[in-house]
């Protein structure tokens, strides 16, 4: 579902993370773990083709939806009307599952922009149903969520799952997930000459 070989991944030009090799089956997630800074965010990112790999191979990107720090909502639009317009860009109608997944059905005539924190996070998360793809990549996807917002999640999470999904999770919480794998990306801290070296073999 997704494999990825030998990634050498930059930020801001800066190679960080270098020679990650995964893959991942229906079924599957993977917990990226690591200090802050090393490079979780930067990873996920190249997997949702949000930026390019310095080096190495993403099979599968195009089946990964990303949801990260930022939410990627628009203030002015409700609720539903930021669900329907992400749906209509993955060629898809039904929002109602989305919604109650994500308890937002009380919630979705108000704007977007005067969600709590937490009602931002649970309506950046339920964008990831009206998607419809199979790999999701999570950048701290409990972060501001209370604990019933946490259960949502984890119950969404472990459905998709169980739906034959995969999921790539930054975080530092334990989602309760059955057979999880986890990755330290400490152990991927990209050398100094990282770019230099990368640069050449790209061109051989
Ligand atoms: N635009 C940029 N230019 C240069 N360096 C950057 C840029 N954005 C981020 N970085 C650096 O890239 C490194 C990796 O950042 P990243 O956000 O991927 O880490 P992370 O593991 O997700 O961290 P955290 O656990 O704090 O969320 C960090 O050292 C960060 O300071």
């Amino acid at each position: 579902m997704l494999r990825v070989t030998d990634l050498t991944c930059a930020r801001g030009g800066v190679p960080v993370i270098q020679g990650v090799s995964f893959a991942l089956d229906a079924g599957e997630a993977l917990v990226l773990r690591g200090p802050n800074g090393i490079g979780k965010t930067t990873l996920l990112r190249v997997l949702a083709g949000l930026a390019p790999p310095l080096a190495g191979w993403v099979e599968g990107m195009e089946a990964t939806a990303y949801a990260g720090h930022a939410d990627g909502i628009k203030a002015q639009l409700s609720v539903a009307e930021n669900l329907q317009f992400w749906a209509a860009v993955f060629g898809r109608r039904d929002i109602g599952p989305a919604l109650g997944a994500f308890a937002l059905d009380p919630l979705r005539d108000r704007p977007a922009g005067l969600l709590s924190a937490g009602q931002k996070r649970r309506l950046g998360l339920a964008r990831l149903l009206v998607s419809g793809r199979p790999v999701w990549a999570l950048d701290e996807p409990t972060v501001s969520l209370d604990a019933e917002g946490t259960a949502l999640f984890a119950a969404a999470i472990a459905a998709h799952l169980g739906g034959g999904g995969a999921a790539v999770i930054a975080t530092h919480i334990d989602l309760g997930l059955a057979g999880t794998r986890r990755l330290d990306l400490a152990g991927y801290r990209a050398r100094p000459d990282a770019r230099v070296s990368d640069f050449d073999e790209a061109f051989l």
